[in-house]
């Protein structure tokens, strides 16, 4: 379990994140929304260490991350799937695959991703951005089950707006995956634009606006309520959320 209580973050002048807390469980799927700038990127980074965080708490399974590294984190088994899809273009996929886990089968992450299958021995720089999606996740999942790590808990994996740049039918393909990820008892926190998607397939939901949460709760309860979800895209005016597609995404 992922437990943050009064997570506050600064860059340069001001607190990018104020006394956030959030909580993520085993087995559930997490959604954390909020409109540009808000700070949900700076949360996940600060989870996965790529930020220290000024005042709070960060705890997964009990263990308080203040003092854990990085590199001790993703041993702890927190991975992070960061913002922008980063393959290396040049090589296979499997060579990407191996690059992120040498020593490790990549049978269960081609499982998840049948679609990798047969594009085993293609560059990735050639994969559709929704292919090339599939193997960023499946080396961030390969890392979540090295055996280097501590423990063999199924971890923590945080998703940074996958979907940018996807048509909503890719989205809705690749969010499938994350549900089932849910199935192997893994805590899903994923940053998602696209909330008509992914609200019907989560278990809590968040929305984080100017640094802080302004709404923690069900999705049905956010879904009921027009102005929250609106604030959740834009931070606070009267205009109703897109009805279909995501915020200025181009389909690819
Ligand atoms: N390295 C940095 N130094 C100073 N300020 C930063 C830095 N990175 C981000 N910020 C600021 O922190 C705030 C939160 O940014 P963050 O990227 O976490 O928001 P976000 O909710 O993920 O937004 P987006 O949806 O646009 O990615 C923004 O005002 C941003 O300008």
């Amino acid at each position: 379990m992922l437990e943050i209580r009064g997570l506050t973050v600064s860059r340069g002048a001001g607190d990018i994140l104020r006394n956030v807390d959030l909580q993520a469980h085993p087995g559930k799927l997490t959604v954390l929304l909020g409109p540009n700038g808000a700070g949900k990127t700076t949360l996940l980074d600060a989870v996965s260490g790529l930020v220290r965080h000024r005042a709070g708490n960060l705890l997964v399974n009990g263990t308080e991350l203040s003092r854990v590294a990085r590199v001790g984190r993703a041993r702890m088994g927190i991975r992070h799937v960061e913002q922008g899809r980063s393959v290396f273009p040049e090589l296979t996929v499997r060579e990407n695959l191996a690059v992120a886990a040498p020593e490790r089968s990549h049978r269960q992450v081609v499982e998840l991703f049948p679609e990798l299958a047969a594009r085993m021995d293609v560059h990735a720089g050639l994969l559709s951005g929704g292919e090339q999606q599939m193997l960023v996740i499946a080396r961030a999942l390969l890392r979540t089950r090295s055996g280097r790590r501590r423990t063999e808990e199924p971890g923590v994996l945080l998703i940074d707006e996958m979907s940018m740049g996807l048509a909503p039918v890719i989205v809705a393909r690749l969010l499938r995956t994350v549900r089932a990820l849910t199935q192997l008892g893994m805590t899903l926190l994923l940053v998602e634009q696209f909330a008509h998607l992914v609200l019907p397939i989560a278990d809590a939901a968040y929305v984080l606006d100017r640094g802080s949460v302004t709404f923690a709760g069900t999705p049905g309860q956010l879904q009921a309520n027009p102005g929250l979800l609106h604030a959740a895209y834009l931070g606070g005016s009267e205009t109703p959320p897109p009805a279909t597609g995501g915020p200025g995404r181009d389909a690819r």
